[in-house]
């Protein structure tokens, strides 16, 4: 069964990035591990959604493997799809041909080594308007990959974008060290800003299952956490259905008593 909401607030679904287990795949030529599969065992699992980051050098998932996933979860109708990318790059072919539930839109260079920054603004601003309405027109929700800036959230939700999901590297970094009530104090005030001016808030970017609860209880209303390297990480100890479930009790835990 995929995640319910819990008797006080919805629980922050779960939707898990599996571009490693494609980064695994592409060392031989032999198809395995299959990105099918772990979607397919992590859904069984109880995750709320599959999340993929398509690179336009294709370094892990494959144009082939968006579409076999978008197939895929066709059969699981209580699932999303989150195709996450560069809608001035290779993004927004997907986002025409397969309409999946979410796009997040993330303003990587081509070649670069990981999603290290948000969107900028007024610099990217218009820019980007013409594209959020055209993929919000196609039926799929807008995500904004940002940084945790308040100051920010009215112009993102002023382009009509559905949500912001909150870059979380500077969490992970803080976790556990003098500085982490102060970067959960600013990634809490991002979210209430977020929220005052109507943006659902996703979040992601090295969470895992040490500094996920954390999280979760200090910054109010996510709705959506995609994770991907800590989790296969932790998969290739566990197993996928193992560590799925092992993450959604980070979930659970965050929720108030
Ligand atoms: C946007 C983001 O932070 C991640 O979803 C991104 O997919 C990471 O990309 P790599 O897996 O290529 O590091
Ligand atoms: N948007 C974040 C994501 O999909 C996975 O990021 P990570 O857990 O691989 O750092």
């Amino acid at each position: 069964m995929n995640q319910a909401t819990s008797a006080t607030s919805p629980l922050t679904a779960l939707s898990v990035n599996l571009n490693k287990v494609a980064l695994v795949r592409n060392t031989r030529h032999l198809g395995i591990p299959s990105v099918s599969r772990a979607a397919t065992l992590c859904l069984q699992a109880g995750a709320a959604g599959i999340t993929v980051h398509p690179r336009p050098d294709e370094r892990h998932v494959r144009a082939g493997d968006v579409h076999e996933l978008s197939d895929l979860l066709k059969v699981w109708p209580q699932a999303e799809f989150n195709i996450e990318g560069n809608p001035f790059h290779n993004l927004m072919d997907f986002v025409r041909t397969l309409r999946p539930h979410q796009a997040t839109f993330v303003p990587d260079s081509e070649g670069q080594f990981t999603s290290d920054h948000g969107w900028t603004f007024p610099q990217d601003a218009e820019r980007l308007r013409p594209l959020i309405e055209e993929t919000r027109a196609l039926g799929v929700r807008v995500s904004l990959f940002m940084d945790p800036v308040p100051e920010a959230m009215a112009a993102a939700r002023a382009l009509g974008a559905d949500r912001v999901e909150l870059y979380t590297e500077s969490w992970a970094r803080a976790h556990g060290t003098p500085d982490e009530a102060a970067v959960l104090a600013q990634f809490a005030a991002t979210a209430r800003a977020a929220q005052a001016v109507g943006l659902g808030i996703n979040a992601g970017h090295d969470l895992s299952r040490d500094n996920l609860t954390a999280f979760l209880r200090g910054v109010p209303g996510v709705q959506e956490v995609s994770i991907g390297h800590a989790l296969i990480a932790d998969a290739l100890e566990l197993g996928y259905s193992a560590t799925v479930q092992d993450y959604l009790r980070c979930i659970r835990d965050a929720q108030p008593a």
